[in-house]
C-alpha cells in the first residue's frame, strides 16, 4: 500500500484524488496538504471531498513518511512542493500547469534524485490523442496546398493559465511531427488573431483559449486543408479522468529509479 500525500488538496483536483484515492486499496492517505491559512485547515478530507471520513484532516505540515506526493495547486507552490518531496525521498506526480521555464528546470534537477511524472494532462483519452494529432500531422504535412493547424481548447471560468497546459503540449508534439522533414519551415505558436494580421502562413500553429462556466477540459485539433477538414476533439465530463490518470501515475512510479517520466511512459504509448 503507497503512502500518499496530495497537495493542493482542498481544491477542485485535489478533491477527486482524495475521493478516489479512499477508494483504492493501493493507497493510504497520509497527508492532505494546504496552506496553513487555508480555510479547509481541519477539516476531514473525505467529507471535503464529498464521501466519507478518512480521518485525515487538511493541514500544512509535510510527514516524512511518504511514499508519493500528488500536486494539484498552482505554479507558486511548485518550488515547496519539490522541495518537500525530495526531503521525504517520495516520488512526485506533478500535475500543475502554468510552469515557467525554471520550474521545469527544477524538475529536471530534482528527478536526479526522486522517480518524478510531469504532464499537464493525466487523462488517458487526451494522451492518446496527442499520439493521433502527431500521426495526423505526419500523414498531411507535406499535402499539396497546404496544412493549417489550429488548437482550440475551452475551460472553465477559474482556470488561471491560458492557453493550457495540454494546448502547449499538443502544439510541441505537432511541431515535433512538423520537423521529422528538415525542408520544412519552423514552426510558428500564434496565440489568439485580431486586427489586419494578413493571411495566415503555412507554417503557424494557432491557439484560442475560450473560458466559460465550469467545463472541465476541451481540446480540439483542427487539421484544415484546401476542399476538407479534420477535427481532433476529446472533452472531459468531470475531472476523475485526470484524477485516475494522477493515481495511476504514482501506482506506477513505485519501485521507478530518478528520473523525469511522462504520462506517455506511464501509459506504455
Ligand atoms: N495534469 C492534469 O491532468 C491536470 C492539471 N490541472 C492543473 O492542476 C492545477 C490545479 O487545478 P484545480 O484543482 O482546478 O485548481 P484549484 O484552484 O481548485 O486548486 C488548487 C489548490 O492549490 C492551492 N494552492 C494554490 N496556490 C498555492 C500555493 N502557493 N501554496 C500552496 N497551495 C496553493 C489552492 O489553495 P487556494 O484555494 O487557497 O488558492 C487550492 O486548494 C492547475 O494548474 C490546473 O491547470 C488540472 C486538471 C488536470
Ligand atoms: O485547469 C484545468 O482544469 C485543467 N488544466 C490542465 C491544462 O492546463 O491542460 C488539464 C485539463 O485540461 C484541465
Amino acid at each position: 500500500m503507497m503512502r500518499l500525500a496530495v497537495h493542493g488538496a482542498a481544491g477542485r483536483m485535489g478533491r477527486r484524488v482524495v475521493a478516489l484515492a479512499a477508494e483504492d486499496p493501493g493507497f493510504r492517505l497520509v497527508a492532505a496538504i494546504e496552506q496553513p491559512e487555508h480555510s479547509c485547515i481541519g477539516q476531514d478530507a473525505g467529507i471535503l471531498a464529498g464521501c466519507s471520513e478518512v480521518k485525515v484532516p487538511v493541514s500544512s505540515p509535510w510527514p516524512n513518511d511518504i511514499d508519493v506526493v500528488i500536486d494539484f495547486s498552482l505554479p507558486g507552490a511548485v518550488d515547496n512542493v519539490v522541495e518537500h518531496a525530495l526531503k521525504a525521498g517520495a516520488s512526485l506526480v506533478m500535475a500543475t500547469t502554468g510552469l515557467s521555464e525554471d520550474h521545469h528546470r527544477k524538475l529536471r534537477e530534482a528527478s536526479e534524485q526522486i522517480a518524478i511524472v510531469w504532464a499537464p494532462s493525466m487523462s488517458l483519452a487526451v494522451n492518446l490523442t496527442m499520439k493521433l494529432a502527431q500521426q495526423t500531422t505526419r500523414a498531411l504535412k507535406d499535402i499539396a496546398g497546404g496544412l493549417d493547424i489550429e488548437i482550440l481548447e475551452r475551460h472553465h471560468r477559474f482556470k488561471e493559465d491560458a492557453p493550457s497546459g495540454t494546448a502547449l503540449k499538443f502544439g510541441e508534439l505537432i511541431a515535433d511531427a512538423y520537423r521529422d522533414n528538415d525542408a520544412q519551415p519552423a514552426v510558428q505558436h500564434v496565440h489568439g488573431r485580431e486586427g489586419k494580421t494578413g493571411a495566415r502562413t503555412r507554417n503557424e500553429i494557432g491557439y484560442h483559449a475560450i473560458r466559460t462556466g465550469d467545463n472541465p477540459g476541451e481540446h480540439t485539433i483542427v487539421f484544415g486543408m484546401l476542399g476538407e477538414t479534420i477535427e481532433l476533439k476529446v472533452a472531459a465530463s468531470n475531472r476523475d479522468c485526470y484524477a485516475a490518470g494522477a493515481l495511476a501515475a504514482a501506482k506506477w512510479l513505485e519501485g521507478k529509479p530518478p528520473g523525469l517520466y511522462s504520462m506517455f511512459d506511464v501509459l506504455d504509448m
